[in-house]
């Protein structure tokens, strides 16, 4: 059984450093601010890219290009391709149909996987997952998908969706041979259900602020928060292994 790979979001270089200094494996350039799906500074995108492939080689790095309508192609495409051109290893783009019809989605999927470039799509989960953007999305060559909520007054998604759609959510990616990633207010203490739930990529912002997601990160939350991930899958190989 593979673990789950812990990213959490940083808006800067300071928190960049922070985060891949306690082993974070995904650091995803997002700033909070600005939405869920908040874009960090094209210049400021690159020289931290630089600055984590001299110093954490083995760190992969996302950047998100902010809450995008989706009938914008254009304006999306082109953030894509600015944003791929720091070097990246994935372009998160939010497909929320509370900016945009079902057909302009789906329309938006099937051009973000023609793109080229390596993009993640974000399904927000705020109202519900809609099956046909998830066969949209296996059609494309799409090496990793996410699950995340907008609304983040709203709880964890974990409280907002049920376990049967989530794992269904996660079998679908995996299916085409992506990675599945849940986020959405995760919190430390639904770890063992994430556990059991076992998506390849599990995403952090609030859990390791000071109780609001805008706010600062803070390193012990943030160490804390690594550990528990680390025993977590530690603790689900151990128990893979005893039962073999
Ligand atoms: O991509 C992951 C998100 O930034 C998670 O943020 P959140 O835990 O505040 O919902």
């Amino acid at each position: 059984m593979s673990a789950m790979q812990l990213l959490v979001s940083v808006r800067d270089a300071a928190e960049a450093r922070l985060a891949a200094a306690a082993g974070v494996e995904l650091i995803d350039l997002k700033e909070p601010k600005a939405g869920a799906l908040g874009a960090v500074a094209l210049g400021t995108i690159g020289p931290i890219v630089d600055e984590l492939r001299a110093s954490h080689p083995r760190a992969r790095i996302s950047a998100t290009v902010g809450d995008l309508p989706l009938g914008e192609l254009d304006a999306m495409l082109a953030q894509v391709r600015v944003t791929a051109a720091t070097g990246v290893d994935w372009v998160k783009v939010g497909i929320d149909l509370a900016s945009g019809s079902r057909s302009e989605a789906r329309c938006a999927i099937e051009a973000l996987g023609a793109s080229g470039a390596p993009v993640v799509p974000v399904f927000l989960a705020d109202r519900g997952i809609d099956p046909t953007l998830l066969e949209a999305a296996a059609r494309q060559p799409f090496g990793a998908w996410m699950l995340d909520t907008a609304d983040k007054s709203r709880g964890s998604l974990l409280e907002l969706m049920a376990d049967d759609a989530l794992v269904d959510f996660i079998a679908r990616a995996r299916g085409c041979g992506a990675l599945a990633g849940l986020a959405g207010s995760l919190r430390p203490a639904e770890l063992p259900r994430l556990t059991r739930l076992a998506p390849d990529v599990i995403g952090f912002r609030g859990a390791v602020c000071g109780g609001d997601r805008r706010g600062a990160l803070v390193p012990e939350r943030l160490a804390a928060l690594q550990l528990a991930v680390s025993r977590a899958t530690t603790n689900t190989r151990l128990a893979a292994c005893a039962e073999a």
